[in-house]
């Protein structure tokens, strides 16, 4: 699609992998793992140009690290600094969209078993809505914890675990950041992209998602990962 951009949020420090590097720059099968993640995305054919955020400290050397995996995906990409926090990173990269681009595609860069058919069935689902998400229903029993006391326990049938890719009309996910961004929001903002959408009153719509999407949070993740690609 001639107006569908990436935008890849890879600039976290990976705290809970506890690793050297942050997470996303681990090689594994010769790769970083942002690499995987590029790849399995540009499997899709549906994205026209790609705009990755990369640490702020250590930018130069990962984007040259980034643009030796690239291959020709290089000639469409642009890197861009992220910031402290992911929605920071997120409205930087959604800064440097320009006017061609309608629909916006955001990926966490450490999600490197997205599937072509799972982004393809967001994308349409965002082109038909103007919002759409990955997601999974919760198969385990899901309650609120207060310390280590259970306060209550949730309806499980109302309760999905949100993965990305998250796809949004551009128009629509600058209006939903600008919006929440320019107030002074109490309490934390959201750890995903739809979370702005749904402060504005757009409705968000959901997509079944994929159990091997999962996020390289955790070294046991990485396990998984090698498990998974033979290596
Ligand atoms: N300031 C940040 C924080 C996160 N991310 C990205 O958002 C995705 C999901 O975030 P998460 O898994 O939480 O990554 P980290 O923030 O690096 O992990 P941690 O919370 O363990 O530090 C990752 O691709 C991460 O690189 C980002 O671009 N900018
Ligand atoms: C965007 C996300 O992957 C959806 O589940 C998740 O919110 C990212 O959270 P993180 O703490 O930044 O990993």
């Amino acid at each position: 699609m001639e107006n569908l951009v990436a935008v890849i949020p890879a600039a976290g420090r990976g705290v809970r992998f506890g690793h050297s590097i942050p997470k996303q720059f681990v090689e594994v099968g010769g790769k970083p793992i942002l690499a995987w993640t590029v790849r399995a995305l540009y499997r899709c054919g549906a994205i026209a140009r790609w705009i990755i955020c990369l640490p702020e400290e250590g930018f130069e050397n990962y984007g040259e690290l980034m643009a030796r995996h690239l291959g020709a995906i290089l000639d469409r990409c642009c890197f861009v600094p992220g910031g402290k926090e992911r929605y920071e990173t997120v409205w930087k990269g959604l800064q440097r969209l320009d006017e061609s681009c309608r629909w916006v595609l955001i990926h966490d860069g450490a999600r490197p078993f997205v599937s072509s058919e799972l982004t393809r069935r967001v994308v349409q689902k965002a082109m038909e809505t103007g919002a759409a998400v990955a997601a999974l229903p919760a198969t385990d029993t899901v309650k609120n914890v207060r310390g280590d006391r259970v306060c209550t326990t949730l309806d499980r049938s109302t309760v999905y675990l949100v993965q990305t890719p998250q796809v949004f009309r551009r128009d629509l996910i600058l209006e939903a950041y600008k919006s929440v961004l320019s107030k002074d929001t109490d309490g934390p903002l959201g750890t995903d992209d739809a979370w702005f959408v749904e402060r504005i009153g757009h409705p968000v719509y959901v997509v079944e998602g994929e159990r091997q999407n999962i996020k390289i949070t955790t070294v046991e993740d990485l396990e998984w990962f090698r498990w998974k690609m033979g290596l």
